[in-house]
């Protein structure tokens, strides 16, 4: 009933990578992507790693408000507040965000009393910094995040940050696999099964690829399975428009298809090789690709969806259960830190 699409096979990619690699290659500079068919064939990476818009409207604002973190280019000083970041960590909740903002402190042996919100002139989001790692909720599904995604790639831009990487850290659905589990994702799916982000543009609907830094899951998978309190996972992810039917549940107040149909829908997706269901992966993949930046998506699983539609866990399990993501992607931070000797800092 259900068909993938196949033409949107993973770009291939030959960058250096943190732990496997040599060095900071930047990302891009050696692959082979679509936004090169939009933008030409230069790379919007600068050598020193720093990271240049792709957008020339931009050069003719006196100032660019970025108006969902309460921030600007003209006001504030964003190299000197901003320019060390070198990892975004993403989540859908403040009260999450913030608590991993507390959890990388301690990895990172960095003495931060206040956690202060710097979005807070906006009251949108909340926003983090800990040394070289900003920590900021991006609310429930695709507009949410990516209005905060997109600013945050700016606010990037503009800080001179170099070779920043992307991290979202979240929570899902799981496909026949256990709750708690944490899945990598190495691509989005969307919701009639393309592998693609797609975003009405001027009228017409733009389809832009919506696949994940293999090397980047593929280190991240390396680090999690030295846990033993749980399993880890690599494969698809796809992103629903919808916390009910669209994604196949059958406990919303609307539902116009039977049980059977849910199932054979769920099954067509753990065929095509998806392990979980969340509601931001495909947009999350296609914006930091078309960005020219690295990143990873990383849920922990709450209820597996071939039994359950309900997320009946107690409130502590869940709690418990979010920390498995924000422990691989500390590690990951930690060992990067510790790899390139960087003293972390909190200014
Ligand atoms: O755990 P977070 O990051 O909020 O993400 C997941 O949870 C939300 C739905 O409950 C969606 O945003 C989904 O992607
Ligand atoms: O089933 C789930 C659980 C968390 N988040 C989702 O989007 N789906």
């Amino acid at each position: 009933m259900f068909r993938a699409s196949e033409k949107n096979s993973a770009p291939e990619c030959d960058c250096d990578y943190i732990l496997t690699g040599e060095g900071l290659e930047p990302h891009y500079q050696n692959c082979s992507t679509v936004w090169r068919k939009h933008y030409g064939s230069s790379s919007p990476k600068n050598p020193d790693g720093t990271f240049r818009l792709r957008n020339e409207h931009l050069s003719k604002l006196n100032q660019d408000v970025l108006y969902h973190l309460g921030l600007d280019n003209e006001n504030y000083d964003l190299p000197k507040m901003f320019g060390d970041v070198k990892f975004v960590c993403m989540g859908g909740t403040k009260y999450r965000m913030k608590e991993f903002a507390k959890y990388i402190a301690k990895s990172l042996a960095i003495p931060c009393e206040d956690f202060v919100n710097m979005t807070k002139h906006s009251h949108r989001y909340a926003m983090y910094k800990v040394g070289p790692v900003l920590s900021v909720n991006h609310g429930i599904g695709i507009p949410s995040m990516t209005i905060l995604l997109q600013e945050v790639i700016k606010l990037l831009s503009y800080a001179k940050a170099k070779d920043p990487i992307i991290f979202r850290i979240g929570t899902s659905g799981g496909l026949n696999i256990s709750p708690g589990s944490v899945v990598i994702s190495s691509w989005g799916l969307n919701g009639t099964l393309e592998k693609s982000y797609d975003i009405p543009v001027l009228g017409k609907i733009r389809k832009i690829p919506s696949h994940f830094d293999k090397r980047l899951s593929e280190e991240l998978l390396s680090i999690a399975s030295e846990e033993k309190d749980f399993s880890t996972y690599i494969g698809g992810t796809m992103a629903a428009d919808d916390f009910y039917r669209g994604q196949a549940r059958l406990d919303g107040p609307f539902c116009d298809y039977t049980e059977e149909d849910k199932m054979a829908f769920i099954k067509t997706l753990v065929e095509l090789g998806v392990k979980n269901i969340e509601m931001e992966a495909t947009a999350f993949a296609a914006m930091t690709r078309e960005a020219g930046l690295r990143s990873a998506d990383v849920c922990v699983t709450l209820v597996n969806r071939l039994e359950e539609d309900q997320v009946t866990p107690s409130k502590s399990k869940l709690l418990e259960w979010q920390e498995r993501p924000m422990l691989v992607i500390a590690k990951y931070i930690s060992l990067y830190v510790k790899k390139y000797n960087k003293p972390a800092k909190n200014d």
